[in-house]
């Protein structure tokens, strides 16, 4: 059996040798010509899967390693009887650390204090769901819109008009569909931006064809809105420098790039390609996937959200990344390769000894390990 994989993906070399052969590539360059004898086809998001590349190929397998799917083609496959996969939740805990990360910095540069302010949170699967928690437990009110689990759950979910009307913050992680009842390309438009009411931060981090680039530069232009942080770009790798220039944190769409976040989603595509083709290693998981450097942290003070900061930036500077794009927004795909992954909070351990109680749980609620208290 034949495999070709993005030579990108992490923690995988050796391992499918033992079951196909392998051709490893750039994601953006796998042609079909690559596909002509190919069973399976392992990608990240940079592989558009769908008729183009794939038809007259005898690949019957995609596994992507990746929470997003909007790359792949799901009409296409099941009509050529393509199974595909991709890899739920996996880097879900370092999207909750870039935009807790990058909260934390704009409640400090605009002087804002997250007590009594609103997150608004649009879409609240994997993602959304452990940022609300973690929100919660930072003091902020949370509302959460989601339609799809509304009308499936009930509970406490909230329109979007109520989201528009009552956030200070509004945080997208809705996945990129192109139609139906919920789509949500270009959902955050000229009309999103018109109904706001408090100003708010907006934060896009699920994909960059959500959110109207010209139309978030009105809103900011016109004050409709305090300020932006921008993980996804339309037409990326090219980013809007003009938009670049106006937004207060713009990365290149590494939110989802941490070491664990990486192995897990490694994991997920060789368990699915296992199942798939019977290879007895449904279980699999890379043998060592890295740790922090210096994963204790040592709070100097009880201040909540002080201290809270101190250490989330401990972990994870997302200004660095910020700096590193705007420097030289040209080479937005080169610094998501030469990206050096960073640990999620779970792999750090906070000296609890000399904290309060209510600080302890609110570390613990943010995902760090706590001990000594
Ligand atoms: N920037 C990054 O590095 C990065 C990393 C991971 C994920 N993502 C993006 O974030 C998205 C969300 O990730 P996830 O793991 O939480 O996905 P998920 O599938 O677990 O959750 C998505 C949620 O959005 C809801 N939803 C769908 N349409 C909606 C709509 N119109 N309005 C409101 N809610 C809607 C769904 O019901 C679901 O609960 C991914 O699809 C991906 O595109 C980006
Ligand atoms: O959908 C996802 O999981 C994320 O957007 C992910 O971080 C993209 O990762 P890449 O395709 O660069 O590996």
């Amino acid at each position: 059996m034949k495999i070709v994989i993005d030579d990108k993906i992490p923690f995988l070399e050796g391992i499918l040798e033992n079951y196909f052969e392998v051709v490893y590539k750039p994601g953006k360059f796998i042609c079909r010509t690559d596909l002509q004898d190919a069973d399976a086809l392992l990608v990240r998001t940079r592989t558009q899967c769908n008729g183009l590349l794939l038809n007259g190929t005898p690949v019957k397998c995609i596994a992507t390693a990746t929470i997003g799917h909007d790359h792949i083609d799901a009409a296409y496959c099941k009509k050529a009887g393509i199974k595909w996969s991709n890899a739920p939740g996996c880097n879900a805990w370092a999207v909750q650390q870039y935009v807790i990360a990058s909260i934390l910095e704009m409640a400090q540069k605009y002087s804002m204090s997250l007590n009594n302010l609103t997150l608004g949170i649009v879409g609240a699967g994997h993602v959304g769901s452990k940022i609300a928690e973690t929100a919660l437990a930072l003091g902020l009110n949370v509302l959460v819109n989601d339609p799809p689990r509304a009308l499936k759950e009930g509970g406490d979910f909230v329109s979007l008009e109520t989201i528009q009307a009552e956030s200070d913050f509004i945080s997208f992680h809705v996945p990129l569909t192109l139609e139906g009842d919920y789509k949500t390309i270009q959902m955050v438009d000229d009309h999103f931006f018109a109904r706001l009411k408090k100003m708010p931060i907006i934060i896009n981090s699920s994909r960059g064809e959500v959110m109207s680039g010209d139309a978030l530069k009105r809103a900011l232009i016109s004050r409709v809105i305090r300020g932006a942080v921008v993980d996804v770009w339309e037409n990326e790798p090219t980013v809007d420098v003009e938009l670049l220039r106006m937004v207060d944190i713009a990365t290149p769409h590494i939110a989802g790039y941490s070491v664990e976040g990486k192995a897990k989603g490694t994991a997920y595509a060789v368990q699915a390609l296992s199942r798939h083709f019977g290879l007895g290693i449904d279980n699999w998981y890379p043998s060592s996937v890295p740790s922090p450097r210096n994963s204790i942290i040592e709070p100097k003070n009880n201040v909540p959200h002080k201290t809270i900061l101190e250490a989330v930036r401990s972990t994870y500077r997302v200004m660095i990344d910020d700096n590193g794009l705007r420097s030289n927004p040209r080479n937005f795909e080169k610094l998501r390769t030469d990206y050096n992954f960073r640990n999620e909070f779970s792999s750090f351990q906070v000296d609890g000894s000399n904290l309060d109680a209510k600080l302890v749980k609110r570390f613990q609620k943010v995902g760090f390990i706590v001990t000594g208290y």
